[in-house]
């Protein structure tokens, strides 16, 4: 469940249009409209006492290194070949994500053109409110721009925010041999690294991963820099080594179903091929319940509580998907003797889906009370007849 908008363009004449809309020194999250000076809709935060911040994912690197084609693949369903005909970006362009109390988040996608440290631009306030940061490569390109462009783009965000996750996605590895790949990322992360340690910033933590539309690794990254971004996982994951180790179930991942992005597994280390297998057994629950689950003109994922699956695969291991939330599914591996104590592993998954429930209550309340605290905030600098009063 996504929702698109589109920033004016920032590139050329339209620059200082951006300046603009984020000219204070707040954050503009909490703004009305009419406060912060933007064109109606352009931001767009219709609660002036929303509390609910939503970490922000910049999508930055030079022109044609794939930013869309990862953000439309991941979050739109785009068939990859389909990004072939995707035109140059010439605006920001926001969109957000929520397909789950946990999976909430901002991405804005910035056109590879713009000069983004040009004077008139309030690079500051961007990344004041990031979480985290992607930096495109185009593996199949020569990277000495690239890698410089990175240099300044990182170094700049991290005077401003210090907090800010830099992930390096090293893209378009499809083309690559698995020799060439290892070498391209070595080159890639040393280079980086020594230009960081020849400006004196080797506190810089920069992550790397090899990632193409054409196969999983690109869902893979992007799971795991949404998973840095949520609060709450340790938690889950502690949950989920509990129903593991009680259940004699060797994996589980805790999918957000739309985006096939994982938000949690548990401490045993995930390896690619297992992944796949997981986001192919949502397509198949997906795939034939909409063919089968649907009773009419019911639009929209047929996804529900009933939603389960049970796949025996030829090498004695079993996969069982069951619904945990309206977005997130449970997908466990393990061995068919396990399974034998089906009755065990259910029990054990209502308790976690219970403890799940839990947390998101938890999420909640915080969220209900700095609603509430704001709110009070606000009619304490409004005056009775409902004027606003700015504070000085
Ligand atoms: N082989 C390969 N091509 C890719 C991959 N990702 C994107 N592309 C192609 O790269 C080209 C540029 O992709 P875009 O997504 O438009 O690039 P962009 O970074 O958004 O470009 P701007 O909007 O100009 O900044 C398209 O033809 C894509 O099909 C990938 O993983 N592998």
């Amino acid at each position: 469940m996504t929702s698109e908008r589109k920033y004016n363009g920032v590139d050329g004449e339209n620059e200082a249009l951006l300046f603009d809309y984020f000219d204070d020194d707040d954050d503009f999250d909490t703004f009305e409209d009419g406060d912060c000076g933007c064109e109606e809709g352009v931001l767009g935060f219709s609660d002036p006492f929303s509390s609910e911040v939503k970490p922000r994912i910049l999508l930055m690197g030079l022109r044609r290194s794939g930013k869309s084609s990862i953000q439309k693949v991941v979050f739109h369903k785009m068939s990859p070949n389909e990004t072939l005909f995707l035109e140059s970006t010439n605006k920001i362009c926001r969109e957000d994500v929520s397909n789950s109390s946990f999976v909430s988040f901002q991405i804005w996608d910035f056109p590879g053109q713009i000069d983004f440290f040009d004077p008139t631009f309030d690079y500051e306030m961007i990344f004041r409110g990031t979480g985290a940061l992607i930096f495109v490569i185009d593996s199949q390109d020569d990277y000495v721009e690239a890698l410089s462009r990175l240099h300044l783009t990182v170094t700049r965000a991290y005077k401003v925010n210090p907090d800010i996750n830099f992930e390096v996605f090293i893209h378009k590895v499809d083309g690559l041999s698995d020799d060439h790949k290892i070498e391209k990322q070595r080159d890639i992360h040393k280079r980086a690294n020594d230009d960081l340690a020849d400006a004196g910033l080797e506190r810089i933590h920069l992550s790397f991963y090899l990632t193409s539309i054409y196969d999983h690794s690109i869902f893979e990254a992007f799971s795991k820099v949404v998973q840095k971004l949520i609060p709450q996982l340790p938690t889950l994951e502690n949950l989920l080594n509990i129903f593991i180790s009680n259940s004699g179930i060797e994996k589980a991942f805790l999918f957000d179903v739309v985006s096939k992005i994982y938000i949690a597994t548990d401490s045993s280390p995930v390896d690619m091929q297992t992944y796949e297998l997981c986001c192919d057994m949502i397509d198949v629950v997906i795939d034939i319940s909409c063919i089968y689950g649907l009773t009419g003109d019911e639009v929209g994922t047929p996804y529900d509580k009933e939603s389960m699956a049970i796949i025996h695969l030829n090498n004695t291991t079993v996969m069982y998907l069951k619904e945990v939330t309206k977005f997130l599914a449970l997908v466990c591996f393990l061995r068919e003797e396990s399974f034998e104590r089906k009755g065990l592993i259910d029990y054990n998954f209502h308790c976690f889906k219970k403890a799940i429930e839990e947390v998101f209550d938890v999420r909640l309340k915080v969220q209900r009370s700095r609603k509430l605290l704001s709110q009070r905030r606000w009619s304490r600098q409004t005056v009775p007849n409902g004027t606003q009063v700015h504070p000085h």
